[in-house]
């Protein structure tokens, strides 16, 4: 049985203090959530410890939104792998569009980063994307392909999430129809040696789309942005209606 996997992806929002009070409001209302499900929170890193704290011993799970790929050293500004485990970090995402944009990162970053997260013991959550002139163009299914496979050399599949973010639907509401985030998903699992990896969608996933959204076959999970920042609909969407 694939692993069913919500997480929200904070990016860059919220304090200490507004990290504090959102789990306050938001543990209680995923009590009576399925077990089976898994509810992980990607936030900024100056969050996590002390959200770790919080968090220890209950169900939800954190992870961190990027992670060096060298186990230390002169990398000014960076946080390493051994350093997101030693204070209880379960995922990390790597490799999401806004770092390719932003940041210049690339397939072979993204790489690098998934080892080294998985040799941590890190859950790297892989993101791959195209951009709308991309889709427009007709080449979505090349460039899906090409960033599995590139970010995914020597890499431990049994220990792995994916998630499909078109670009285009990112922030925007402009979610991929289901059936299309399914057909696409479903092409990435055919990249794959291993049928159990976890793979999510992520793009303008919200408390009234989340029940179509997880109803398709191919969809293991969502990577929630915007409405990943408020308890009641994250719950809304952690308790989604099969
Ligand atoms: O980038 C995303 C999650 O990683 C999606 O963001 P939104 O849910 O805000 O579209």
């Amino acid at each position: 049985m694939r692993k069913i996997i919500i997480a929200g992806n904070w990016k860059m929002h919220k304090t200490q203090a507004e990290a504090q009070a959102f789990l306050q409001e938001f543990k209680p209302l995923i009590e009576d959530a399925a077990e089976s499900r898994e509810v992980v929170l990607c936030v900024p890193f100056t969050d996590l410890s002390g959200m770790s704290q919080q968090l220890h011993g209950g169900r939800v799970r954190l992870g961190a939104q990027n992670v060096h790929w060298e186990p230390s050293g002169a990398y000014t500004g960076e946080i390493s792998a051994a350093m997101l485990a030693e204070i209880g970090i379960h995922y990390v995402v790597i490799g999401h569009s806004e770092r390719r944009q932003y940041f210049g990162e690339t397939d072979e970053t993204a790489n690098l980063r998934v080892l080294a997260a998985q040799k941590a013991g890190l859950i790297p959550i892989l993101c791959v994307g195209e951009s709308k002139a991309q889709r427009d163009a007709g080449e979505t299914e090349q460039v899906i392909i090409d960033q599995v496979k590139k970010g995914l050399v020597n890499v431990d599949q049994s220990n792995l999430v994916i998630a499909y973010e078109p670009i285009w639907a990112i922030g925007t509401g402009d979610t991929c129809a289901a059936t299309e985030a399914n057909r696409v998903i479903g092409l990435i699992r055919e990249q794959l040696t291993n049928s159990q990896v976890t793979i999510q969608y992520g793009g303008s996933v919200n408390a009234n789309n989340v029940d179509e959204i997880m109803a398709q076959s191919e969809i293991d999970g969502a990577l929630v942005g915007g409405a990943s920042l408020e308890p009641q609909s994250l719950a809304r969407i952690v308790n989604f209606q099969p």
